[in-house]
């Protein structure tokens, strides 16, 4: 280990965020807290950079800055408050940092995650959607910096322990002959289609093995979350969307497979926390005590497999097909997406109709070659301003 490391935690408040600084503080001889970003939890905030003394903090307007500065002062805290899209890019990018977990939610990471990219930071990758949204300019602006990319998804994670260090030659070049991502199935993997219409923001967000924050508890239920991840999977790993396969694994023990071409298919597996792709990812290439138990094999006793339903969860077959369109496609997708679900937790919308909204956009909007982030953000906002418009024709 070379020294102390920087780390700026973008969305420190959330559960990726917490459990990141849960590994930080199991070892202060290697990583000292240089930024936390926070968004509505305020208080929560104030709370972890007592804890932490980060030199900076984050937060999304100028009276909350205003509060917290004060709130800091009193607390006899030396942190800095910068505010706005701007202060997170600066905390991202700054000379001082090492590394960035890039743990906010949505399309509001994209800018902060590619100020660290570009940067040339280490950077951990939480935040799919901006790989989703950018996926040939994020990794172009990836190579072009020289910044090191880690995933941080816990499938994503697996896979990237499971290949070889030098995949980046391509998948085949190194034997590997598809990729098996598993998804749990999330909550209603029993539920009956007919019953789906009726499920609410809480059964939803009740996921069956991970704890997480609300929007991607939504998308476990309705699998857009694996949609999302083949996105990510294609990306991070130069695949093409047809050599990766969705196993569904109700017990999120296997994190994910690469299969290879002599027959053998390497796995890797952990209880479900996300400490341990985390301590991986901050520690890589080196391993430290994430403070996950250990696998008790003798308790979990089988690991059950299963193909996924694409009637029951159309968002894994509307997600393949952006995919396989690739330009503006993701970025629609996961437009709508986030409109949907935020609809859905607000009770305007059910359940299947997220879905129906994210068909409806893509269906609407044509796809175009995305060569620039304005492209990107124009394809974000045109596929929010459709999703808008489903609700109020629909009446919601
Ligand atoms: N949770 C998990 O186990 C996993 C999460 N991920 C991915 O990691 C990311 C974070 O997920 P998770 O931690 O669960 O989400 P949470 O909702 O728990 O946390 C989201 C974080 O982003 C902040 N935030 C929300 N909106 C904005 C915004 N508009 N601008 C700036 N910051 C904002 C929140 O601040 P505040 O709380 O103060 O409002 C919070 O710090 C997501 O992309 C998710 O898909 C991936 C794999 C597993
Ligand atoms: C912890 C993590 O990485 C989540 O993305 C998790 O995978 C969600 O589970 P499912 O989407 O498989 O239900
Ligand atoms: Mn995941």
């Amino acid at each position: 280990m070379s020294g102390l490391q920087r780390i700026t935690v973008l969305g420190a408040t959330g559960s990726i965020g917490l459990s990141t600084l849960d590994v930080i503080a199991r070892h202060p001889e290697r990583y000292q807290v240089f930024a936390l970003s926070g968004y509505s939890r305020l208080s929560e905030l104030l709370a972890l950079c007592v804890r932490h003394s980060p030199s900076y903090a984050v937060v999304p307007s100028a009276e909350a800055a205003q509060q917290l500065r004060a709130d800091l002062r009193a607390a006899g805290s030396a942190t800095e408050v910068l505010v706005g899209e701007a202060g997170l890019c600066q905390v991202a990018a700054a000379p001082e940092v090492d590394a960035v977990m890039a743990a906010i939610v949505g399309a509001a990471g994209l800018r902060p995650t590619l100020a660290a990219v570009e940067a040339g930071k280490k950077v951990l990758l939480a935040n799919k959607e901006a790989l989703v949204m950018s996926g040939a300019l994020f990794m172009q602006a990836v190579r072009r910096s020289g910044a090191v990319l880690l995933p941080i998804d816990s499938e994503h994670n697996a896979i990237f322990q499971c290949l070889p260090g030098d995949f980046s030659r391509g998948l085949p070049q190194v034997g590997v002959r598809r990729i098996l991502l598993t998804a749990s199935g999330g909550p209603f993997r029993q539920t009956p289609q007919s019953e789906l219409a009726a499920v609410t923001p809480e059964q939803a967000c009740a996921h069956p093995n991970w704890s997480m924050g609300r929007k991607i508890s939504v998308d476990s239920a309705s699998m857009m979350n694996k949609g999302l991840e083949l996105i990510e999977a294609c990306w991070l790993f130069d695949a093409r969307p047809a050599q990766i396969e969705v196993v569904v694994h109700p017990q999120s023990v296997i994190h994910s497979l690469v299969d290879y071409v002599d027959g053998s298919v390497l796995a890797q597996l952990g209880n479900p926390d996300m400490r341990t792709p985390i301590a991986n990812a901050l520690a890589w290439p080196e391993r430290i005590d994430s403070g996950v138990a250990p696998l008790d094999l003798f308790a979990i006793a089988r690991l059950d497999f299963q193909a996924p339903d694409e009637q029951r969860f159309p968002c894994l077959r509307l997600s393949r097909e952006a995919a396989d369109a690739g330009g503006s496609a993701p970025a629609l997708l996961n437009a709508a997406n986030e409109v949907a679900v935020a609809a859905f937790l607000e009770r305007r919308i059910r359940f299947p109709e997220i879905a129906s909204m994210i068909e409806h956009v893509l269906d609407r909007e044509p796809v175009v070659a995305v060569d620039t982030l304005d492209a990107v953000f124009t394809a974000d906002r045109q596929a929010r301003l459709l999703a808008e418009q489903w609700l109020s024709r629909h009446g919601r």
